[in-house]
């Protein structure tokens, strides 16, 4: 499956029925990757959500992602998971979830740090925070310039994250965005289904048809 499209993350939310029903609505409407994140709940709770989320994903077709914890990621089973600068050494991870398995790495507004990752053997790098963050208020910022730049140095799947919206998130695709990682716009939506089939269409339209989309990669650079 292709690192590319809308990418849901979940909230802190420990109420597994609403978990459940909003990721069924946000998968029902087109996103085919999900990250497990959950900063406030007990390990034994975590194991819990995270195998139903798993049992759901492969419902949907989708890929399940775990932030964090790559023992939590291998007890269900998970296709991948996800680490930031504090969750350990990228090298061993990898070895430890082998070649088969999705690594992804926070590089934050730091390209350099993605440039090491990608050494290091990961599948993905993420970029952020592009906008302001209810859930992560003091995040470092990044830029569209930055994001132009990781797509002309990188040849990994990019993913940007940090208060993407509707409103907003045209032009990080145009500048080479393949994800977009999203928890607010989704899970605080009346309707994710809706909200979740309008950010996976706008994978399918061309660069420069998207809003802010001038400067957008150029057909023939496109991977
Ligand atoms: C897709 C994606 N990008 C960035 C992050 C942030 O990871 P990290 O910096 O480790 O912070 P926490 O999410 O662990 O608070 C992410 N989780 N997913
Ligand atoms: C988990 C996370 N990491 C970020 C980073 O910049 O690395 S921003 C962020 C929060 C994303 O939530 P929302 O879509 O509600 O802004
Ligand atoms: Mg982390």
């Amino acid at each position: 499956m292709t690192l590319k499209g809308l990418y849901a993350v979940t909230p802190d939310w420990n109420d597994s029925k609403r978990l459940l029903a909003s990721t069924e609505a946000i998968l029902a409407g087109g996103c085919r990757i999900l990250q497990y994140r959950n900063k406030t709940t007990s390990d034994c709770h975590r194991q819990e959500q995270a195998g139903a989320l798993r049992a759901l994903t492969r419902r949907h077709g989708a890929l399940l992602i775990v932030n964090d914890s790559v023992d939590l990621a291998l007890q269900v089973e998970a296709d991948g998971v996800h680490l930031g600068g504090d969750d350990g050494d990228l090298a061993a991870a990898r070895q430890r979830l082998g070649p088969g398995k999705i690594l992804g790495a926070s590089c934050y507004d730091d390209l350099a740090l993605a440039h090491q990752a990608q050494a290091a053997g990961v599948d993905y790098v993420a970029f952020g925070s592009f906008f302001p963050s209810q859930v992560k208020p003091d995040a470092r910022r990044a830029s569209l310039d930055l994001l132009q730049a990781a797509r002309r140095e990188l040849t990994l799947p990019i993913c940007a994250i940090g208060g993407i919206d509707l409103g907003n998130a045209g032009p990080l695709v145009a500048a080479g965005a393949d994800m977009l990682a999203v928890i607010s716009a989704l899970y605080e939506a009346s309707d994710p289904r809706a909200i979740a089939e309008r950010f996976a269409s706008l994978f399918a339209l061309s660069p420069n048809s998207l809003p802010g989309g001038r400067e957008g990669r150029s057909v023939a650079t496109r991977r």
